[in-house]
């Protein structure tokens, strides 16, 4: 397989979640170029990082970017933007102990369309791949506004990788099954109960006793909370992030090279009745392929299902309405 000769933009790249992002993209050999892109105030200027990036002997050419606070990406983001492929949004405020993802809304909202908007008119083709929080409204919201374009919506995709990543880590734990190739698919959206990992679907997890899965599951519906909590007021998770953003990542440029891949991710669906979901998608040379079924469900994950339906849909229509009341500049 030829590498392809791919450029990515990470979007708040000198951030807790950007900076290892941009890393590990830095790294991958279908990366030609690397754009790291915050904002002024950022704790490390993007330049800097974007400096010490490129000294990495890896193909890949890292460029940084910092705008002010008050600039609108779409004035300021041409050079950085355009011919973009792939663009990834680890933007955006963390929670705080005592927040759910729900109250990062106001503000992460304005965040990721300052910045779509701009991906709408510098780099329409590329995929939006949206790490901020709250991924099960930012998404449906900023999709929509893209739609309103006249876009692919297709193109936006929601990362709850990070779900998928610590579903598997903790069946191996408890299983010892080898972690090469463990993998947990988890669909629904990233918050909360929302949050469902189908372990019946995973053949290492059939040596767990059904008695013991309401609590695995609960264990990775939790999990982000627990980051929060240790970090005491200092972010949420980052590193971890960072490796299953590029997880992602590295997915969506394989299938752009022509090796196509399967993550599951949160996009404009139609596999169950909700108009966003995550389930497995293949990422093929025009970004999402395959939205995949979800396949055979447990009873217990069937109860799950019709239990996160509501309020997963409740999310989602927030998400709607935002993008009723707000337009993208360009
Ligand atoms: N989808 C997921 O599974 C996860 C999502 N997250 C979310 O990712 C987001 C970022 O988290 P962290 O990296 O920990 O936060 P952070 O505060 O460390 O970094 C965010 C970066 O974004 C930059 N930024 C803010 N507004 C910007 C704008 N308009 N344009 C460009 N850059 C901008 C900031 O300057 C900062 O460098 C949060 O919303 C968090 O909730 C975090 C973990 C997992
Ligand atoms: O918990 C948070 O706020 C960050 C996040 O989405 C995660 O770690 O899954």
């Amino acid at each position: 397989m030829v590498a392809g000769n791919f450029k990515v933009c990470v979007v708040g790249g000198a951030g807790g979640i950007g900076q290892p992002l941009s890393m590990l993209m830095a790294m991958d050999p279908n990366v030609a170029e690397l754009c790291v892109y915050d904002l002024t105030v950022s704790m490390v200027p993007a330049e800097g990082v974007a400096a010490d990036l490129s000294h990495l002997n890896k193909k890949s050419k890292v460029k940084g970017y910092a705008f002010d606070m008050a600039d609108r990406a779409i004035d300021k983001a041409a050079e950085c933007l355009t011919g973009c492929h792939l663009v990834l949004v680890p933007a955006g405020v963390p929670r705080k102990p005592g927040q759910d993802r729900k109250d990062l809304l106001n503000i992460n909202a304005g965040i990721a369309k300052n910045i779509v908007e701009a991906c709408a008119k510098y780099c329409p083709e590329a995929v939006v791949a949206l790490i901020v929080n709250p991924v099960n409204t930012v998404v449906p919201a900023m999709c929509e506004l893209w739609k309103k374009k006249g876009l692919n919506p297709c193109k936006i995709v929601g990362v709850s990788t990070l779900d998928v990543v610590r579903a598997s880590k903790f069946v191996h734990e408890i299983t010892g099954a080898p972690i090469d190739g463990l993998e947990v698919p988890v669909i629904g959206g990233h918050a909360g109960t929302t949050i469902l990992p189908l372990f019946s679907q995973c053949p290492a997890a059939s040596a767990i006793p059904a008695d013991k899965i309401p609590d695995l599951d609960t264990k990775v519906q939790n999990a982000g909370t627990v980051v929060v909590t240790a970090k005491n007021g200092k972010g949420s998770a980052t590193l971890s992030m960072a490796y299953a953003g590029a997880r992602l990542g590295k997915a969506v440029l394989a299938g752009l090279a022509g090796e196509a891949s399967v993550e599951c991710a949160y996009v404009a669906s139609s596999v169950t009745e909700l108009p966003y979901f995550a389930s497995k998608v293949t990422f093929g040379k025009q970004g999402v392929e395959t939205v995949h079924p979800i396949g055979d469900l447990s009873d217990y994950e069937k109860g799950r299902l019709a239990e996160l339906t509501p309020i997963l849909l409740e999310e989602i229509t927030a998400g709607l309405e935002y993008a009723k009341e707000n337009e993208f500049a360009c």
